[in-house]
Order: C-alpha cells, then sequence, then structure tokens
C-alpha cells in the first residue's frame, strides 16, 4: 500500500529499504565470566551469535546493509591478542552480504586506541580521529552515527586535550578514586563514570549541520550511538555524558524519528517528551549458549519495525512522516 506521496507506509506494503542490527559483540577467546555487577557474559558464545546474525541476515536476501552499535571485543581479551581479535570479528561481518556500519564502543577503546581502530571498522575519518559520520541509505532516509566516546578518558594519549578534558570533566562530577564508580552519585548523575563519554562541540555543530541540511531536503534521520540518548531507554549510569546537550540539538528540528543505541546490555524503548523513539538493543554478550540477540529492522514512511531474534524484543516504532 503505498502513500500519497508515493513513499511506502508500514502494515502490508513493502518496506523502503532494511538493515540488519546487532550490538554488544564484545567477542574475546576467554572462558565465561561475568560482569562488574555479577552479570553473567560469554565471551566466545557471543562469535557464535553474531554467525548465526550474518547467516540470517543473509538468508533474508533484503537487508541493504547491516549495522553494529559498538563493544567489538571485550576490555578482558589480552591485550597482545587485541588486534587479531577484531580482525576476527570485522572478518566475520564482512561474511555479511552488504555494507556494515560500526561505531565506537568503550570496550574497543580499551583493546585499541583510535587511530588503530577507525581503518580496521572502516569508518570514514577525514582527519584520522574523527568517528562520526553519516549516510543516506534511500532518498528519504539519513542515518547519522553519533562518536559518544568523542570527550572520553579512553581511547586518546594520555596528554592529548580531549584525555584532559575528559578527566577533568569526571574530576568535577565523581569524587570517587575509581571514576567508574557510581557509589554515592545520585539519580541521573550517576552517569559521569569513566566508560562513558561526551559528544564534544565540533561534533555537535556538525550534527546541528546535518539535521538542518536532512530537514531542508525533507529527510527523516536515525541517531545512531553506542551510548543511551534517554534516559527513559536505559538505566542512568550507562547514558551519554551530554545526552541532554544532544537532545537539545536533536529537538530543534522535526525530521529525527528514531534514536538507537547500545552499551545497556539488558536494552530498552521509550518515547521522548518530542515524541521521538529510543530503542537500546540488547548486548550479543549476554546470550547464553544456544540463544541470540540480533535482528532486522524494516523501514517505511510513517514507521521503522525491528524484527528481533531470542532476547532482542521485536518492537515498532510509529512516528509521525512529516
Ligand atoms: N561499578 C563499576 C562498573 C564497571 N567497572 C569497570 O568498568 C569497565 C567497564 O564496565 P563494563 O560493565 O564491562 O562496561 P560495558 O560497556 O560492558 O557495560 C556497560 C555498563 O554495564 C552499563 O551499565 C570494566 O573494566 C568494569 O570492571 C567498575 O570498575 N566499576
Amino acid at each position: 500500500m503505498g502513500s500519497a506521496n508515493g513513499l511506502t507506509n508500514g502494515r502490508g506494503g513493502h518496506p523502503l529499504f532494511s538493515f540488519g542490527v546487532i550490538t554488544d559483540v564484545q567477542y574475546a577467546d576467554i572462558p565465561n565470566g561475568h560482569s562488574f555487577l555479577g552479570v553473567p557474559r560469554f565471551y566466545r558464545h557471543s562469535m557464535l551469535v553474531l554467525q548465526r546474525a550474518v547467516k540470517s541476515w543473509n538468508n533474508n536476501k533484503n537487508l541493504n546493509f547491516a549495522i553494529h552499535f559498538g563493544d567489538i571485543v571485550d576490555g578482558k581479551c589480552p591485550k597482545d591478542q587485541s588486534l587479531n581479535a577484531v580482525k576476527k570479528v570485522v572478518g566475520e561481518f564482512e561474511n555479511f552480504k552488504g555494507p556494515v556500519y560500526h561505531m565506537i564502543g568503550n570496550h574497543c577503546l580499551y583493546n585499541l586506541p583510535r587511530d588503530k581502530l577507525l581503518p580496521l571498522l572502516k569508518i570514514p575519518n577525514l582527519d584520522g580521529s574523527r568517528a562520526y559520520y553519516e549516510f543516506s541509505p534511500a532518498p528519504g532516509y539519513r542515518f547519522v552515527l553519533l562518536d559518544g566516546y568523542d570527550i572520553s578518558a579512553i581511547g586518546w594519549p594520555h596528554d592529548h586535550p580531549k584525555t584532559l578534558e575528559a578527566l577533568k570533566f569526571l574530576r568535577e562530577r565523581n569524587p570517587n578514586s575509581d571514576k567508574n564508580s557510581p557509589n554515592g552519585l545520585e539519580g541521573l548523575d550517576r552517569r559521569f563514570l569513566m566508560f562513558n563519554g561526551a559528544v564534544g562541540e565540533e561534533q555537535m555543530e556538525w550534527l546541528d549541520s546535518v539535521l538542518r541540511d536532512a530537514t531542508n531536503m525533507k529527510q527523516k534521520v536515525v541517531v545512531c550511538c553506542h551510548l543511551p540518548l534517554d534516559p527513559g531507554a536505559s538505566s542512568q549510569e550507562p547514558l551519554l555524558w551530554n545526552y541532554d546537550e544532544v537532545m537539545d540539538v536533536i529537538h530543534r528540528y522535526d525530521c529525527v524519528k528514531v534514536c538507537l543505541a547500545g552499551h545497556d546490555h539488558e536494552g530498552g524503548h521509550s518515547i521522548d517528551s518530542h515524541g521521538i523513539h529510543h530503542r537500546v538493543l540488547e548486548a550479543a554478550l549476554e546470550c547464553p549458549p544456544g540463544t541470540d540477540a540480533f535482528g532486522y529492522i524494516e523501514v517505511y514512511d510513517n514507521m521503522l519495525s525491528l524484527v528481533g531474534t531470542d532476547r532482542m524484543k521485536s518492537t515498532n516504532i510509529h512516528f509521525n512522516p512529516y
């Protein structure tokens, strides 16, 4: 069923395009373990989840691309294996018959500095370090992939201005000697942790200009970031440090319909005060052997339909197409 403007609406119509999704593969060739808070993690099995995802995406035959929302290899990967582990996971993604778009997560940066990581993940980086970019898979849509570790205490050289800015930011907001600990922090302040980061000024200006351009071109925008951008879709600890500033920019326009993220392994879904859907995807790493967390998203003029497998919950995301 086509719409009056020639674009395709959900429910009965063909999608405009579709793409595969998976997040937090966090592979490492180490025995099963658990998170800092005791949640079981299956470092080797996550590779099998990825392999099943790629097989299923290829069998689907209708997927135009795939996105991994960051944390390709776990920080517990022995450091002399980091390079090969990243190459191994990237190699699995390359079995998908289409382009794969990556973004960086904290665990990527525990393994490799960004100058090594970005070329491996084929993140287009104009100046050798910038990890945010955009692409348009169809005339009416644009995808914006944010770098949530732009201002971060991980990934940049120790004396880099962005490392120093991040450390100062954390010192002023988190009094714990272990800056990964939220102990004593209240409410949303619990996000001021070393394993998170922020979008810097230049990236914020870039975001604003992309959204202005998309608005002029009457394009709808899907924003992707490793770190969640809405407290309704995530627990407090994993949020981007300056999620509120990023959302202020996004809320200046009507073009952003959906924000997708990883990092909070349990996943979540919310609709914010401006009607934007936030869907945090469930992690591959925390799938017990034999279970999965991946999916694909069909994109229409007025909705996105996430078809999830196992632990990744299917979600219909309806929005005003204008
Ligand atoms: N209270 C804490 C929590 C964590 N850490 C250490 O920080 C590093 C990253 O933690 P991790 O849970 O592995 O991070 P993920 O990106 O996998 O997951 C995101 C969070 O779960 C979101 O809530 C790691 O070295 C931990 O040991 C810590 O020291 N203190």
